[in-house]
């Protein structure tokens, strides 16, 4: 592969969800966004003519089909290889995003994902399972398995629903312990910023961002930065007592007792996760996102530079 050998891997995306949900308008929706990075789709129809490619090929940004299988079983040579390609271009994407086919349980991608050769080169960042609002079979194996798999849910269609139809949705959602719930428009639109690693990417676009609006005001981004190597259980205890709060964090982190590492730090619904980087890391950088109607942009600023108190 042409990357460097230092570079950080390449986040990845996966969108599923049931056959005809939605994921390919939202996903065209990710690619026409103005963020500003660079993205590669992956898309799997089980077909043998790849509509999807087709369609997403318009965006401009490059797509890869995977035609004729499921990445969750037979194709999952055919994702790796088609992986490889995309990293072996001279300038690798910013983010990856893979579109499940609508019959596939996304675990068998995820442990693709894992593969040994891969994982230090892509990452997981996120598994996005569209759901419709108005279409759903919540006693279907494959629909819980794949709303079950997701950090982040985007309800799709809901203009056809009522307040009662999209209630309803939401208290199966909750039921199921989904915390990060988003409407997508008719267009398939949902706030990038949650779906993609643009703030800690390019910090330097948001270092006076603290509690800014995202999405219509639903939620509020704080990017809080540092010099000093945190402590890991301060860290760890501040990350715990905003947690109840956010949305999503991420960003990278240089630790104490650990000189010379960089770790990426994320935390997605109730999944928090903090893994050594090959790149070193000059200092902290959080990017936070809350829920306006909870989050204290200030106060958690406050907890965080608390950290660094001697
Ligand atoms: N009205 C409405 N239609 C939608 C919305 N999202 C998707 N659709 C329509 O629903 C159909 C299926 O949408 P896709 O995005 O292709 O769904 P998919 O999950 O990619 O479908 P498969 O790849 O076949 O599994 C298309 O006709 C879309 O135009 C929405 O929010 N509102």
């Amino acid at each position: 592969m042409a990357e460097e050998p230092n570079a950080s891997p390449v986040p990845v995306l996966l969108v599923t969800g049931a056959l005809g949900a939605g994921k390919t308008t939202v996903i065209n929706a990710i690619l026409r966004a103005d963020h500003g990075l660079s993205l590669a789709a992956v898309v799997n129809d089980f077909g043998t003519i790849n509509i999807d490619e087709a369609i997403l090929s318009a965006t401009g940004q490059p797509v890869y089909g995977l035609r004729n299988g499921c990445i969750c079983c037979s194709l999952q040579g055919d994702l790796l290889r088609t992986l490889r390609a995309i990293l072996s271009v001279r300038a690798a994407p910013d983010a990856i995003v893979i579109e499940a086919s609508g019959v596939s349980d996304p675990g068998g991608i995820i442990e693709a994902l894992f593969d040994p050769v891969l994982c230090g080169v892509v990452r997981l960042d996120a598994v996005v399972t569209v759901v419709d609002a108005e279409d759903h079979d919540p006693a279907d194996a494959l629909w819980t398995a794949q709303v079950r798999a997701a950090d982040i849910v985007v309800l799709a269609k809901t203009a056809a629903v009522g307040p009662d139809g999209l209630a309803a949705i939401r208290a199966i959602l909750t039921s199921m312990h989904k915390t990060l719930v988003l409407v997508a428009d008719d267009q398939g639109s949902v706030p990038t910023d949650l779906l993609l690693d643009r703030d800690v990417r390019h910090p330097e676009a948001h270092t006076h961002d603290d509690g800014a609006p995202i999405a219509d005001g639903r939620f509020l981004r704080l990017v809080w930065s540092s010099s000093t190597p945190l402590c890991l259980p301060r860290f760890q205890a501040t990350v715990q007592s905003l947690a109840p709060q956010l949305a999503r964090a991420k960003g990278f982190l240089s630790i104490r007792d650990r000189p010379g590492q960089g770790f990426l730090f994320q935390l997605v619904g109730r999944r928090a996760s903090l893994s050594p980087v090959a790149s070193p890391v000059a200092g902290t950088h959080l990017v936070l996102i809350g829920r306006a109607e909870v989050f204290d942009a200030a106060r958690a600023s406050a907890a965080l530079e608390s950290m660094n108190d001697a």
